[in-house]
């Protein structure tokens, strides 16, 4: 979490791909929830994911962090196709937060990051019961590293706190945290500013800034928009399944279909967004 990225986001747009989704479909039964949709995440990029209700935002988001198997279609992540296992996906770098809140309420936030932590170290059962000198290394490291991404995200105040006593702003910063503890190259987050007051949504943006900063890629699903276009290198468009366009913000944000979609799937989705375009 040191390095600072200073490219443009010109620069970042045609960089390295981290995450390639080629022709994602994904249908439960007779709907087709995703429909043959490519999608290229770079190194240090963020991308934001926009639609109206329904569009498919979390079931193309499902797909790309390994939770479902596409119907058809492929998901690449840095240059392997990615494992069919969360666990697995997470291994390969890829970390992410749902649209609602997962914390172990009954846990310290410490303790919380400790956990998204684990999936990096090798104690077995047999040695946790000992807690042998390798262990209690580990246990410290862990531990240490915790702290820090406490800090990192803004928490440091928090350690020893309840997660389920933080305030909301917090707590989902604190999934952040947990998600960075798995040593993640690829970071997804659904709906990170779901429920937050303006203060708290300024703080995320900065968070995910600093952490775009620090080396990762970025996806963001987010129904704010003056959020996604703030923070955004590009953004992918999706209605009905389908990728209605692929631009940076301001190709997006000035495309009559982007309105005019969400126009058609409800008076709240529609004049919400007008209202953001206009600001
Ligand atoms: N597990 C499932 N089984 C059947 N249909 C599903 C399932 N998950 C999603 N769908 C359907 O797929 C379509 C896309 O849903 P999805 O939740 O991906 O959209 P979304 O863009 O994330 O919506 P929102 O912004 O409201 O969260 C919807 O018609 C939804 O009802």
């Amino acid at each position: 979490m040191t390095a600072v990225d200073t490219a443009p986001a010109q620069d970042r747009a045609s960089g390295e791909a981290m995450l390639v989704a080629e022709d994602v479909t994904m249908r439960f039964g007779g709907l087709t929830a995703v429909d043959s949709v490519n999608f290229r995440v770079n190194r240090g990029e963020i991308m934001g994911l926009i639609g109206p209700n329904g569009a498919g935002k979390t079931t193309f988001f499902n797909c790309l962090t390994g939770l479902y198997l596409p119907t058809s279609g492929r998901v690449v992540f840095d240059g392997a196709v990615l494992p069919p296992k969360p666990r697995k996906v997470v291994l390969a770098g890829m970390a992410r937060t749902f649209q609602n809140i997962r914390l172990f309420g009954n846990m310290t936030a410490l303790e919380n990051v400790m956990v998204g932590r684990y999936c990096r170290t090798t104690a077995g059962p047999f040695t946790s019961i000992i807690r042998g000198p390798k262990y209690r290394r580990e246990e410290a490291a862990t531990r240490h590293r915790a702290q820090e991404l406490l800090d990192f995200v803004g928490l440091g105040h928090t350690t020893d706190s309840l997660a389920r006593n933080l305030p909301y702003g917090d707590q989902r910063r604190l999934e952040i945290a947990r998600a960075l503890a798995t040593d993640p190259k690829l970071l997804l987050l659904d709906e990170p500013t779901a429920g937050m007051n303006p203060q708290e949504t300024r703080q995320a943006e900065e968070l995910i800034f600093k952490i775009r900063d620090s080396g990762l890629a970025i996806v963001v699903i987010e129904h704010d928009m003056r959020f996604i276009f703030t923070l955004c290198d590009r953004v992918l468009c999706l209605v009905q399944g389908k990728a209605l366009i692929e631009g940076t913000p301001a190709q997006v944000q000035s495309d009559p279909r982007v309105i005019e979609a969400y126009i058609g799937t409800g008076p709240e989705d529609a004049s919400e967004l007008e209202k953001e375009l206009d600001a």
